[in-house]
């Protein structure tokens, strides 16, 4: 049996840190939003063994890649519930998105990986289960369990409220084609910011409803609550995040915003004839650029 599922990336239309775990882990307050650049998880069901083929962009293979993990994850929990037959999965993943970008791109294979196999197991979990081992392997993994395309994320990124899609809206991602390491972008931040609590509700009420409206042409409210707390940290050590936010506005962008941990900026665009001359622009200096829409249901 076997099934291909497409994983999207994400965006944060805003991000802010609200507090730390005892753990060490941050909550954080965050609209969340999937767009349409994909990686493509191919899942085949076999009798033992877990088997990984990577291509397109460089991806660790065995253990370490998430989708490995994932697949392990739930063949352990789900052991007691499966047919005898179905104790291995042979994964072909085509990697799109770049990798260690602050898009989500291995906790949304991740997500596919146990959204795929639960169906090709004749779903032994519940849709609560599945987060509840999606939240092992990643703070960002229930967002992608979920079918909206757009969430209000909170706790560590597993209180999840799904919220409207933006809509009419083309979006460029300009990647600066360097990694970053989101622990740490967060331990970094840790040390060097502070915020009053009563900024960020302030704020994320003010985005919500933004959002909410969903129609970015009449939304003039949109940029100026778009925020991210991590932003200050990466561009420390990425300057083209900050180079990249100006072209974006330069060309025709209404906002323009780090995403998660970084170092991918993202640019909305009302006029989509405008997002593609300016990722022409881009995509010479930098190639991992798309013009991307965003997600309205998964
Ligand atoms: C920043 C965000 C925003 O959506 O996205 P990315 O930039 O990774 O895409 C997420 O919070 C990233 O979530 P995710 O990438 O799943 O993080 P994890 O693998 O669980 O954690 C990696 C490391 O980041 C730190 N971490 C992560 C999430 C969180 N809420 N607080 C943290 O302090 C921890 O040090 C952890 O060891
Ligand atoms: N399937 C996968 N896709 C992407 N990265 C993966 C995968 N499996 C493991 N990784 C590792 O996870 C780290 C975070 O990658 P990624 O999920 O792309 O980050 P981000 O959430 O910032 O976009 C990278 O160091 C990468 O090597």
């Amino acid at each position: 049996m076997r099934l291909k599922l497409q994983a999207p990336a994400k965006i944060n239309l805003n991000l802010h840190i609200t507090g730390r775990r005892s753990d060490g882990y941050h909550l954080l307050d965050s609209l969340m939003q999937k767009v349409s650049l994909y990686d493509e998880v191919d899942l085949e069901l076999c009798p033992a063994g877990i088997s990984l083929e990577c291509s397109g962009e460089p991806v660790p293979a065995g253990r370490e890649n998430i989708v490995v993990r994932a697949a392990e994850l739930f063949f352990d929990a789900t052991a007691d519930r499966r047919r005898k037959n179905s104790s291995g999965v042979s994964i072909k993943l085509i990697k799109r998105i770049p990798v260690a970008a602050g898009l989500g791109g291995g906790s949304s294979n991740a997500a596919a990986v146990l959204r795929g196999l639960n169906i090709l197991c004749d779903c032994p979990c519940s849709d609560e289960e599945l987060v509840r081992l999606g939240l092992q392997l990643g703070a960002d993994v229930p967002f992608f369990l979920i079918g909206a395309g757009a969430a209000r994320a909170a706790g560590i990124g597993e209180i999840l409220h799904p919220a409207p899609s933006l809509q009419n809206v083309s979006v460029l991602l300009v990647n600066p084609g360097v990694s970053v390491s989101t622990r740490w972008v967060y331990e970094t931040f840790a040390l060097t910011k502070h915020r009053r609590a009563d900024k960020v509700s302030r704020l994320q009420n003010e985005t919500y409803k933004a959002v909410g409206w969903c129609n970015a042409r009449e939304n003039p409210a949109l940029p100026a609550v778009m925020e991210n707390d991590l932003e200050v940290v990466t561009i420390a050590k990425v300057p083209e995040v900050g180079l990249i936010k100006d072209g974006l506005l330069a060309g025709g962008a209404f906002v323009a915003l780090m995403s998660g941990s970084g170092p991918t900026v993202f640019g909305l665009f009302v006029d989509s004839a405008q997002a593609d001359e300016c990722c022409t622009m881009f995509k010479s200096r930098f190639p991992h650029t798309y013009v991307v829409t965003p997600v309205q249901e998964q």
